[in-house]
């Protein structure tokens, strides 16, 4: 190639118009994106506390959020006033690894933060009538996806039930993303996927079909009804996902859903 004919330039990205709610915080590592995160996440929960007397923190599971709890644990929080949910859960026993209540409880109910009281939304007792031998097919090895199945519906009235008891907004929500678009457990294009985005009730099954394990997920409803929303991405696969999904909501990045103008104030934790 010569000097006279120059490689062409990389066409720069197209700026994508930002929706209105879209706060984003670019960060110079996943460490200190963990450390800016959960010192914002600490201030809102002491004013939902001085505002209301309590706080209520719901968050996501998966691998990108570990970084981000060991922070919070630490940050100077009233945590005997913090009533900790999920946003979503693998219908997995809690001492499966991939159990997203497990990860709660290893990575952020500790030290100080082990005040917190955690709804999780898998673990017996009191199973409701029927729901105790659903639970015991959860465990059983021989086919524990078609056992999680059936037990699902119930399995999500009952998490909607500890929901609701938790109150009508949870103060703040912490949204990650998989490579693939979802959050929560909204998985693209996947059975229950609709009535996770149009249902009005807490908590409802979905399938995916991109990932393993049958899921219990917030509806949108709940998860925009949320007073603070969060959503963290990490690694440019996830960043590159994120710019698409800016574009228009669509169910094969449902993500989309939590970015649109509809779907107000929202802030995004960028980290390469
Ligand atoms: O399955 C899930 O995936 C997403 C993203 O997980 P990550 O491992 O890529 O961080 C997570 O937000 C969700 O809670 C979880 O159940």
């Amino acid at each position: 190639m010569s000097a006279a004919n120059p490689p062409p330039l990389a066409a720069p990205e197209p700026a994508v118009a930002r929706p209105p709610g879209v706060r984003e915080h670019r960060c110079a590592c996943p460490a200190s994106m963990a450390l800016a995160q959960a010192q914002c996440i600490a201030g809102q929960l002491q004013t939902a506390i001085a505002q209301r007397g309590r706080a209520t923190l719901a968050v996501s599971g998966g691998r990108s959020p570990i970084a981000l709890f060991e922070q919070l644990r630490q940050q100077d929080v009233d945590w005997a006033r913090v009533h900790l949910t999920l946003v979503d859960e693998r219908c997995v026993p809690e001492q499966h690894p991939d159990s997203n209540a497990l990860l709660v409880r290893k990575h952020l109910l500790q030290g100080v933060a082990a005040q917190a009281r955690f709804t999780a939304w898998l673990d017996p007792p009191p199973w409701p009538l029927g729901l105790n031998e659903q639970a015991e097919e959860l465990a059983d090895p021989a086919d524990p996806t078609a056992a999680a199945l059936r037990a699902a519906p119930a399995l999500a009235e009952r998490a909607s039930q500890r929901l609701r008891a938790l109150g009508d907004v949870l103060d703040v929500l912490l949204l990650g993303m998989g490579d693939d678009g979802h959050t929560a457990s909204w998985f693209p294009d996947s059975p229950g996927l609709h009535e996770a985005l149009h249902g009005t009730q807490p908590v409802v099954h979905t399938l995916p079909r991109t990932a393993e394990h049958p899921r219990l997920t917030l509806t949108r409803a709940w998860v925009l009804a949320a007073r603070q929303r969060h959503l963290a991405l990490a690694g440019a696969v996830k960043l590159a996902v994120y710019q698409r999904a800016l574009a228009a909501p669509s169910p094969a990045l449902p993500v989309s859903f939590v970015l649109e103008r509809a779907a107000g104030p929202i802030d995004i934790w960028m980290a390469p």
